[in-house]
C-alpha cells in the first residue's frame, strides 16, 4: 500500500476538480435516472446503447489500475477514486468533510442510489460512511487504518437530507478510538465508535489533508 506524489500544483488540483467534478456528477445523476425511469423499454434499449459509446470513448485511453490515494507536496489529498470522498467517483455520495473544533463533520443527501429498506438508507451505507468520518477524525497526525468498528443502528435512516460528525475519544500508542453519528432534522439515527491503528510504516508519514476527495 503506497501513496502516490501527484507533483502539481494547488492551481492545477482546483483546475482539474473543476473538470472531473462535473463529469462525476451528471453520471451520479444517471446512475439515479437509471433507478427511477418510467420510459419505454425500446427508449431504455437506445439509452443503453449511446451510454455504451461514450464509456467506448473514456476507456480508449486508460490507467491500468485504480486511481490510487495520491497528494501534493503542499499535503493535498487527492483520493478521487474514494469510495465515499472521491471526486471521480460516481458511486460515492460524495461526503464533503469539513473540520471542525472537536473532529469533523459533513452534510449529505443520498437519494435512490443508497436504498436498504423501503426509502431508508442501507445499513452497509451508513457503516461505510462512519467508518469513512471516524477513520477521518482519527487520521488527522497521519493515516490510519480502521481496526474494529461497531455501528449501533437505533432507527432507521430515511433517504434524503442527512449530516453526520465523528470525533476523537482517546489515543493510546499507535491506537486511536473514534465516535460518530449520523443524524436526520429528528436527531440520532446511528452510532459508530471504533479503534483506528497508525500503520508502523506511517509513524512518520505527514497528514495529508483529505477533506475533499
Ligand atoms: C483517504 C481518506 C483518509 C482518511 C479516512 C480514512 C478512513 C479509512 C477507513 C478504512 O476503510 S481503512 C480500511 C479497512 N481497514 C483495513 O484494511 C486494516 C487492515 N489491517 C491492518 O492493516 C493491520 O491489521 C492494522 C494496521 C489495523 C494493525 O496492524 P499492526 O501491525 O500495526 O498492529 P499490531 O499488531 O502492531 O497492534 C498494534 C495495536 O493495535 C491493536 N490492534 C491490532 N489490530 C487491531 C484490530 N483489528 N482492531 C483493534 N485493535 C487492533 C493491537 O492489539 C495492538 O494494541 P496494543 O498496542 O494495546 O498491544
Amino acid at each position: 500500500m503506497e501513496f502516490i506524489l501527484e507533483d502539481i500544483s494547488e492551481a492545477e488540483v482546483a483546475r482539474r476538480r473543476g473538470v472531473y467534478t462535473p463529469l462525476t456528477d451528471t453520471v451520479r445523476d444517471l446512475v439515479d435516472a437509471v433507478i427511477r425511469t418510467e420510459v419505454s423499454e425500446d427508449a431504455l434499449d437506445d439509452a443503453r446503447r449511446r451510454i455504451a459509446e461514450v464509456v467506448a470513448d473514456l476507456r480508449s485511453k486508460q490507467m491500468d489500475g485504480p486511481y490510487g490515494v495520491r497528494h501534493t507536496r503542499q499535503n493535498t489529498g487527492m483520493a478521487w477514486g474514494n469510495a465515499v470522498i472521491g471526486v471521480r467517483n460516481a458511486l460515492a455520495p460524495p461526503l464533503d468533510v469539513v473540520h471542525v473544533d472537536d473532529g469533523v463533520r459533513s452534510d449529505f443527501t443520498l437519494g435512490a442510489a443508497y436504498e436498504g429498506p423501503p426509502g431508508c438508507v442501507h445499513g452497509g451505507v451508513c457503516a461505510m460512511l462512519l467508518d469513512h468520518l471516524l477513520g477521518n477524525a482519527a487520521s488527522t497526525e497521519g493515516p490510519c487504518y480502521t481496526g474494529t468498528i461497531t455501528i449501533r443502528y437505533l432507527r432507521p435512516t430515511r433517504l434524503g437530507a442527512l449530516s453526520a460528525r465523528a470525533w476523537v475519544t482517546e489515543r493510546t500508542g499507535r491506537k486511536l478510538y473514534a465516535k460518530g453519528t449520523i443524524s436526520d432534522a429528528e436527531g440520532v439515527t446511528c452510532e459508530a465508535e471504533g479503534v483506528f491503528i497508525v500503520p508502523r510504516s506511517a509513524v512518520d508519514t505527514p497528514a495529508v489533508r483529505w477533506s475533499q476527495g
